[in-house]
């Protein structure tokens, strides 16, 4: 497989008027790679894939397809000309024509012969070979989305953008939907960029996920580090839950309201301030019947199903999350003890960037 990047952004930025939506944007996205794109809506998520597809100029910076530049100060290449597929939301397919002129439409520069054989071809890639003879209409939400992969895919194009593809579809349709899809992609070696709303689909499908805020990229790196190891405040609290308590760093132990969190290797001369990002699943609660005083109590329990979330509100007035399983259902008013799960080593953060090292140190 070849190493030059499918996709490369270099100092991207577009505005419409003074709404900056792509802000100095720099990305490279390995050959093969899917990389999730999500983020508010208003974020820049469409503005990013429609530069790539070439539906927008951008304002300054490059961007190249498989190593050619197709947008720069002096050059832009036309959509048509693009090695870019796209599959949308709404399928967009021609309800006129049946699935294997569908499928055809974007391979007019070849022979009919050649066209009608790669339609085919992929039309078998996904598992649609049965129903080529019928219009969009005839087909289900999910067979309408493999059409417009099989569009996308039967030109060989060198990137694959998907903008919200699933979104149409039910929730039980989705993930089966979502399953081949992915599939084809990773069959084929399909360098994809998705676009999503949903967090675990971000982080399920991603083998990076790109975290965008205001037009600006916040953190692009793998599904775990997004989640476990937040860049900024943003990433952490918009990438699952989070709760944000404020905390010490005094001889190498991190300590907050609810006690010694963990020890912070490194920091043993540190004596600083930070907030301490705590995830529901990091928060054990143990009951304390018949406790007097103030002091940490459940606030409020949801029943989700395989878990319970239970809200504490400690004496401070803060609330922290507690995931529980499913049979553990501590009532509202439980008095409880509050403390982080062991061998959690949480993110913290100064100000809203995450550290790993005392402030003023190379971190
Ligand atoms: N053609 C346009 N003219 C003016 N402003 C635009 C245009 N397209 C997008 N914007 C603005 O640019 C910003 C980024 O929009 P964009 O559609 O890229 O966001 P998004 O992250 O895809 O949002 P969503 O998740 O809601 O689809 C928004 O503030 C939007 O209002």
């Amino acid at each position: 497989m070849s190493s030059t990047p499918a996709l490369v952004f270099e100092g991207v930025s577009k505005s419409y008027g003074a709404t900056q939506a792509a802000r100095d944007l720099d990305l490279s996205v390995l050959p093969g790679e899917m990389v999730t794109l999500i983020g508010p809506s208003g974020c820049g998520k469409s503005t990013a894939l429609r530069l790539i597809a070439g539906l927008e100029r951008p304002d300054a910076g490059r961007i190249l397809v498989a190593g050619e530049e197709v947008a720069g100060p002096r050059r832009f290449v036309n959509p048509e000309k693009r090695r870019v597929g796209l599959v949308f939301q709404d399928h967009a397919l021609f309800p006129h024509l049946t699935v294997t002129r569908n499928v055809q439409f974007g391979l007019h520069g070849l022979p009919r012969a050649e066209r009608a054989a790669r339609a085919a071809e992929v039309l078998e890639l996904v598992r649609l070979g049965h129903l080529a003879g019928r219009y969009p209409h005839e087909l289900s939400g999910g067979e309408q989305q493999r059409v417009a992969l099989a569009r996308a895919l039967a030109p060989r194009p060198a990137v694959v953008l998907l903008d919200e593809p699933f979104s149409s579809l039910d929730e039980n349709l989705r993930a089966q939907v979502r399953a081949e899809v992915v599939g084809v992609l990773r069959e084929t070696g399909t360098t994809a960029i998705f676009v999503t709303h949903d967090q675990t689909e971000a982080l399920s499908i991603g083998d990076r996920v790109v975290v965008m805020q205001g037009g600006r990229i916040e953190q692009a790196d793998t599904p775990y580090r997004v989640f476990e190891q937040p860049a900024t405040r943003f990433v952490a609290s918009f990438m699952g839950d989070a709760d944000f308590l404020r905390a010490h760093v005094h001889k190498a132990l991190l300590t907050c309201e609810i006690g010694v969190v963990s020890t912070v290797p490194g920091w043993a001369s540190a004596d600083v301030d930070v907030d301490v990002v705590l995830r529901p699943h990091e928060v054990a609660i143990t009951p304390e019947p018949g406790r007097n005083g103030d002091g940490p109590e459940v606030v409020d329990m949801e029943y989700h199903g395989a878990f319970v979330l239970h809200t504490v509100r400690l004496a401070s007035g803060q609330t922290v999350r507690s995931w529980q399983p499913h049979s553990v259902r501590h009532p509202v008013g439980t008095p409880v003890r509050v403390s982080v799960v062991a061998g959690v080593t949480p993110t913290l953060l100064v100000g809203d960037h995450a550290v790993t090292a005392p402030p003023g140190t190379a971190s």
